[in-house]
């Protein structure tokens, strides 16, 4: 079983040293770890931020376990070379066009939320976020017009196969959960949200246990600190996505807490293959000092021994040490506390 370690920038070192902690003491035979350079760190190493020897390690690999790009040194770079491209293009280079982004309500946080704790307590849904497709990938440019002013465009796009295989993704979620889907999109104003529904719509008759509803994605922003425990399964497309669940997360307590898994259809001997990794970026305000809060990335890496090993017991083994950890107290700045990202790292290898 070969999982490749991206650390990337800014706190991603920090939290991947956490995450190997864990993955070290549940002392699993069998499984290899190899590092590479990603993100700005290896702009500077090797003058690109996804070089060739490490697309090519995560290729080969069943599982890329993934800190977090970003540097505020790179800002000025052109597109291409900037730290967040290696992201975008290891998505889109592995075919990882299904982003589950789950958002539960752990015990002992609901003082941290953003919300009332009655309401806090009743968060537990996932975001399935669509994410090969959506501005991200379409064309896109800053063009001069015929008349000298500049104009800035990205091609909002979805075909209706990149729609039809993310909802396939969500309604077979949601059958194994709470059997509910709230498909969220802006189709009153965007053609393209339009088709999103007809196809969500249209996949839903092989879902006939499935409960299905369409919410726009500002009411969807707004229902979502409002009544968050409506909410079972959400499929959105990649920007609607990325904006709502780093909402959820402070519904949850911190950003510090929620992972993510990214799939395709690559299955490998064990599992699906997979990027896992924070929602949350690099943190440069806080990088270096031992303030990040690494839960994510270890929820993130129990992410990975599901998906992508198949080690259900091991992924249940981790999160419940987590829960442990915020339940006994540890926490770090981001909730409240004064532990710092080792501590935090510690505590929850002593509790598995
Ligand atoms: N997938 C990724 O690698 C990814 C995701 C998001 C942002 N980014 C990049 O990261 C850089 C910083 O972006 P940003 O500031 O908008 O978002 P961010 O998520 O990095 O940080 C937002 C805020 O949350 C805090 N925070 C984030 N993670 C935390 C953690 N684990 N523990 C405690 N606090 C935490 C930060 O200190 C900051 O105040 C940018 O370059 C951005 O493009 C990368
Ligand atoms: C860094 C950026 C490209 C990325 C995204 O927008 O997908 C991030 O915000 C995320 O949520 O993973
Ligand atoms: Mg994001």
């Amino acid at each position: 079983m070969k999982i490749a370690c991206l650390a990337g920038d800014g706190i991603g070192p920090e939290i991947m040293a956490e995450a190997k902690k864990v993955l070290a003491a549940l002392d699993i035979a069998g499984i290899e770890t190899a590092d590479a350079d990603v993100g700005g760190v290896a702009y500077r190493n090797h003058g690109h931020p996804l070089p060739p020897e490490t697309l090519e390690l995560c290729k080969a690999a069943d599982a890329v376990l993934f800190g977090a790009v970003g540097d505020p040194a790179c800002d000025n770079l052109e597109r291409h070379l900037r730290p967040e491209q290696a992201i975008l293009g290891l998505r889109q280079a592995l075919t990882l066009f299904a982003n589950l982004r789950p958002a539960t309500m752990f015990a002992g946080l609901e003082d941290m939320s953003a919300l009332r704790p009655e309401v806090a307590r009743q968060i537990d849904l996932l975001i399935v976020r669509e994410l090969n497709g959506d501005v991200y990938f379409g064309e896109k440019a800053i063009r001069t017009l015929p008349d000298g002013r500049r104009q800035g465009f990205d091609l909002m796009s979805y075909a209706e196969d990149e729609v039809r295989r993310i909802a396939h993704v969500a309604f077979r979620a949601a059958q194994g959960r709470g059997k509910r889907l709230c498909s969220v999109d802006k189709a009153n104003v965007l053609e393209t949200s339009q088709l999103w529904r007809d196809v969500v719509i249209e996949v839903s008759a092989e879902y006939p246990d499935v409960e299905l509803s369409h919410m726009y994605v500002d009411n969807a922003a707004m229902q979502l600190v409002r009544n968050p425990g409506q909410f079972d399964v959400v499929v959105t497309g990649n920007l609607f996505g990325d904006i709502l669940s780093d909402q959820a997360s402070m519904c949850v307590g911190s950003i510090g807490l929620l992972a993510s898994a990214s799939l395709g259809e690559t299955q490998t001997a064990f599992g699906t293959k997979g990027l896992y990794e924070p929602i949350h970026g690099s943190a440069p305000d806080i990088a270096g000092q031992g303030k990040a809060n690494p839960m994510a990335m270890i929820l993130s890496l129990a992410m990975l021994l599901r998906h992508s090993l198949g080690l259900d017991a091991q992924a249940a083994r981790v999160e419940a040490a987590v829960a442990k950890a915020l339940a006994d107290g540890v926490k770090g700045a981001d909730l409240g506390g004064s532990a710092n990202c080792a501590e935090i790292g510690d505590a929850v290898v002593a509790r598995l």
